[in-house]
């Protein structure tokens, strides 16, 4: 493996806008990573159980990251001229709300792991839902509950009167983090692309698996208007040209949620195969090849990738754990008994066995199989 310049080698740029940081990596022709750079996000937590980020921190943090991998590529003797397109991935689910007029976003990003929407959550299961967590389960392969897009969505729209008024305007545009980052990557108010991919729209709760498109059922059942949602693309094609940025002028060519990501990127691409990503939360997906199937015991069925506009989907079954690398934040963080996250395999290491006791770093309650909000670490 080289990492030498040549004159002649194309190169593929790609931002990962993760839940603890954000990353931009530049892949040579033998994907090779030729320059990089890494920011870490800061999260919010203004209640219990309230996880927001800065939206508008996002992009900036983002456009910094682009920055610091163009300026360490051109370091390294290669052209950025030589950056044929851009892909993206993303924490998926997180919810925002923006106004497309001002720019502005309406809110802070309500993260994935939020769970202010646990009690709505029950409300639709026992009314809408008779009882039913699974009711919507042949749509869209997902259980009610606080982890996806649509009751975020749903608590904006109750709950803060600007994206009531911006609604009402016609100026409320909703989107997970791919969005976000797509919009103002392409410009904006002055010309900003509201799109997403097809992974990602699968994690809002509103898409159906098997059309691909946001689903008249869902959107009625959590009463959201359809003129807030974004275009949905596959995951591979060309989103729109890059505005301002160091990648000014590149074009947005794949996306998908990173999840998705690793798994493609890992090669799963025949059904059976499988992977395990550990970043905040982590997360196991295994190919079912191009059939939706169904899971009897706690799994997501999710869409894993569509190679072009008229490519089959390809679908995966997920297992999703929501607290894995957060809880060596907390470690370091709230119970300060190490000062970085590397130091936990040597603390480890000085103990024989556990004497006994397990701890299930339950801080979001616990995702697959149990689904179950009130559980605690
Ligand atoms: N050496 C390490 N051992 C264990 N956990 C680590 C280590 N380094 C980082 N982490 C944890 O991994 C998480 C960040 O991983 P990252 O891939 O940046 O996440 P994300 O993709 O969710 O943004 C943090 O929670 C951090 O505490
Ligand atoms: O930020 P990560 O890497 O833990 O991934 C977050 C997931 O996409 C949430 O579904």
């Amino acid at each position: 493996m080289t990492t030498r310049p040549t004159e002649e080698e194309d190169l593929i740029a790609t931002l990962d806008v993760g839940t603890s940081s954000i990353r931009c990596l530049i892949f040579g022709s033998q994907r090779q990573v030729v320059a990089k750079h890494q920011i870490d996000i800061k999260r919010l937590y203004p209640h219990p159980s309230w996880v927001e980020q800065n939206a508008k921190e996002i992009i900036t943090k983002s456009t910094e990251c682009i920055q610091g991998a163009v300026t360490e590529l051109t370091f390294a003797g290669y052209k950025i001229e030589k950056i044929k397109g851009l892909g993206i991935s993303n924490q998926r689910e997180t919810t925002v709300v923006w106004d497309k007029v001002s720019g502005e976003p309406l809110y802070n990003a309500i993260l994935w792991l939020d769970n202010r929407t646990a009690d709505l959550a029950e409300f639709f299961v026992n009314g809408k839902g008779q009882g039913e967590r699974d009711c919507l389960q042949d749509i869209c392969g997902l259980p009610i509950h606080p982890y996806f897009s649509a009751l975020k969505l749903r608590w904006l729209m109750d709950n803060v009167p600007t994206v009531r008024e911006a609604i009402t305007r016609n100026t409320c545009l909703f989107g997970t983090v791919d969005s976000w980052v797509i919009w103002n990557l392409t410009g904006g108010v002055e010309s900003g692309v509201h799109r997403t991919d097809v992974t990602n729209a699968s994690r809002t709760m509103l898409m159906d698996l098997r059309s691909l498109q946001w689903s008249e059922k869902l959107l009625d059942f959590f009463d959201i208007p359809r003129a807030v949602l974004p275009v949905i693309h596959s995951s591979s094609q060309l989103y729109g040209a890059t505005v301002g940025t160091a990648f000014a002028g590149k074009p947005i060519a794949g996306v998908l949620g990173d999840q998705m990501a690793s798994m493609l990127g890992h090669g799963c691409i025949t059904p059976g195969t499988a992977k395990n990503t550990y970043g905040t939360g982590c997360f196991l997906l295994a190919n079912i090849g191009e059939e939706v199937k169904f899971s009897k015991c706690g799994l997501l069925t999710t869409v894993a990738y569509q190679l072009g506009p008229g490519a089959k989907p390809v679908y995966a079954l997920e297992g999703s754990v929501a607290i894995a690398g957060a809880v060596i934040t907390w470690l370091q963080q709230n119970l300060t008994i190490i000062q970085k996250a590397e130091d936990a395999d040597e603390l480890a290491n000085t103990v024989q066995d556990n004497g006994g006791i397990y701890f299930v770093p339950a801080f979001s309650g616990l995702y697959a199989p149990y689904w179950d909000t009130e559980a605690r670490g």
